[in-house]
């Protein structure tokens, strides 16, 4: 951490006060039990499942199974998890070794019938379906980061939980994105990662934020960096970005041109496309791996969407919610911005005056993705 492990605050656990419990207790045993109910699984994997929730629920976590191809590697992450219960384990932790044993017991890693068959496909694809594709003016640059923000609110695991409609009425907690627009506009050339979040309505903005950059000149070159298997519900893969490109070549006008465009700056080299073992790993980045650090270190500017990235790229941690976030993310590898709805307890960078009547308000601004950011480190 920045100000050295020592100083850094306890990561987020699972205290019953606290947002990780209510996702460990409510949340995902619903998206079992919904995931279960909406797919024609055979008895073994229906076992898994419901195995999986019992674990969850009052067993000690179980390590992966013998013939599990990344074994070796959630062995050394988890040995001091492991046969302890679940809500031993860090929130961050223990979400994301959730999901690979999703994954494991519906079968997405044994070769057979349900070999990378993406258990969370319904969901994306339903929300794809409804979403409408609105392109803004190029001119209103400010609108399309917007866009791209509040396009975060469309995360599938809202499905599961106990949030009502969500709206933006909470406006924006911190808002760096005149500095953000300086930034592109000064320098250069700019080469550009954009770590996607949400696929559907969230990447479809991405994807139109992204456009504007590359057709503008204000970037050369745009990084996205994906998920490689479906992860946290609706995250991005490449199947999903190619539902989305395809999404946009339907529809009608400036969206179809947008679609031409990026595909051809992805056939150019101008696009490019990552998706890193690490972005479903269950640590901060903190730990990143050197060839993804000097990826994020080439990026003359970083851009994570969403929840979860930023509660990676600051460490799930209890902190003072005034802490500098640029003191916070001194350690990542070149300059970042994070455009995110807020949907858990973690946040950095209020300002008091914005905290305090945060807190006189009585709601849930930390959770209930009423209340976005825009924050930069350059
Ligand atoms: O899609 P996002 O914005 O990363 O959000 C992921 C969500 O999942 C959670 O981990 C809860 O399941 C929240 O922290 C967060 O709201």
């Amino acid at each position: 951490m920045p100000r050295g492990d020592l100083d850094a605050p306890e990561p987020l656990g699972n205290d019953p006060s606290g947002y990780g419990w209510k996702v460990l207790r409510e949340r995902t045993p619903k998206l079992i039990t919904e995931v279960r109910d909406r797919h024609p699984y055979g008895p073994e994997q229906r076992r898994a499942l419901d195995a999986l929730r019992e674990e969850i629920a009052s067993g000690p976590m179980r390590p992966l199974g013998e013939d599990a191809p990344d074994r070796a590697r959630w062995d050394r992450w988890g040995a001091a998890y492991f046969d302890r219960p679940w809500a031993d384990a860090p929130f961050l932790w223990w979400e994301s070794y959730f999901y690979r044993r999703l994954l494991g017991a519906v079968g997405f890693f044994t070769p057979g019938p349900w070999y990378w068959v993406d258990p969370f496909e319904y969901w994306k694809a339903a929300e794809l379906r409804d979403a409408t594709v609105a392109v803004p003016a190029a001119e209103e640059r400010q609108a399309l980061l917007l866009a791209s923000l509040w396009g975060n609110q469309a995360d599938l695991g809202f499905l599961f939980g106990a949030a009502g409609d969500l709206d933006a009425s909470g406006g924006l907690v911190a808002d760096d994105g005149a500095l953000v627009w300086s930034a592109l506009d000064a320098g250069g050339p700019h080469h550009v990662g954009v770590v996607a979040d949400n696929a559907g309505r969230e990447l479809l903005a991405d994807l139109l934020l992204i456009d504007h950059l590359l057709r503008t000149g204000l970037a050369v070159t745009v990084t996205l960096h994906l998920k490689p298997h479906p992860y946290y519900v609706s995250d991005a893969t490449t199947a999903d970005l190619v539902a989305c490109l395809r999404r946009l070549a339907a529809a009608d006008g400036e969206a179809a041109a947008v679609e031409r465009r990026l595909s051809e700056a992805i056939g150019g080299g101008r696009l490019r496309l990552r998706a890193h073992a690490f972005s479903c790993a269950p640590w901060s980045y903190h730990r990143m791996p050197a060839d993804l650090a000097e990826e994020f270190g080439g990026h003359t500017l970083t851009i994570m969407k969403g929840d979860l990235n930023y509660r990676r790229l600051v460490g799930d941690r209890a902190w003072p919610a005034t802490t500098p976030f640029a003191e916070v993310t001194a350690y990542f590898p070149g300059p970042v911005a994070a455009l995110r709805t807020l949907k858990s307890d973690v946040v950095t960078g209020v300002d008091a005056a914005t905290l305090s009547s945060l807190d006189a308000s009585g709601g849930d601004w930390r959770t209930g993705g009423t209340h976005g950011l825009i924050q930069a480190r350059l």
